[in-house]
C-alpha cells in the first residue's frame, strides 16, 4: 500500500500533501474507500481488511471533535511529514503537546 500511495503514476506529486486529491476521481465522482479500489484503501483490502472500518467511518468525526474540543492547538514551527516505519508507519518527527 505504501508503494501504491507513493507511486507518481498513480498519484501525481505523490509526496506533496494535497488532501483535495481525494475529493473525487474524474471517472467515478469519488473514491470508494472500503478496499475495492487499491489506489486508496485506508482500511486495507482482502482477507486482512480492517474489521472496524464501519465503526471507524461512523465515529471518526467524533474522535476529531473530541481532539479539537479537548486541546488548544497552536502552530509550533513547520509540520514535518517525514515518515518512519516502526510497527506501523509513523511520523518521523511527531507533533508535540
Ligand atoms: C479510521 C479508523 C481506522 C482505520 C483507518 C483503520 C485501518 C486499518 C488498516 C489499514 C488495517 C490493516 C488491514 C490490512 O492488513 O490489510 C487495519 C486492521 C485492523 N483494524 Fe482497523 N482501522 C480503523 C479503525 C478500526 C477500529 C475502530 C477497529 C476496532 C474496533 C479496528 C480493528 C482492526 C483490527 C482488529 C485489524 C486487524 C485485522 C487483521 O489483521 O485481520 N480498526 N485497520
Amino acid at each position: 500500500m505504501w508503494a501504491i500511495t507513493h507511486d507518481e503514476k498513480v498519484w501525481p506529486e505523490a509526496h506533496e500533501y494535497k488532501p483535495d486529491r481525494f475529493l473525487g476521481a474524474p471517472e467515478s465522482g469519488n473514491f470508494p474507500i472500503m478496499g475495492s479500489d487499491l489506489r486508496l484503501a485506508p482500511f486495507g483490502a482482502g482477507r486482512r481488511v480492517c474489521p472496524g472500518k464501519s465503526m471507524g467511518i461512523a465515529t471518526v468525526e467524533l474522535w476529531l471533535a473530541q481532539l479539537l474540543g479537548s486541546f488548544k492547538w497552536v502552530p509550533c514551527g513547520e509540520v514535518d511529514l517525514s515518515e518512519t516505519l516502526k510497527l506501523s508507519l509513523e511520523m518521523k518527527n511527531p507533533l508535540v503537546c
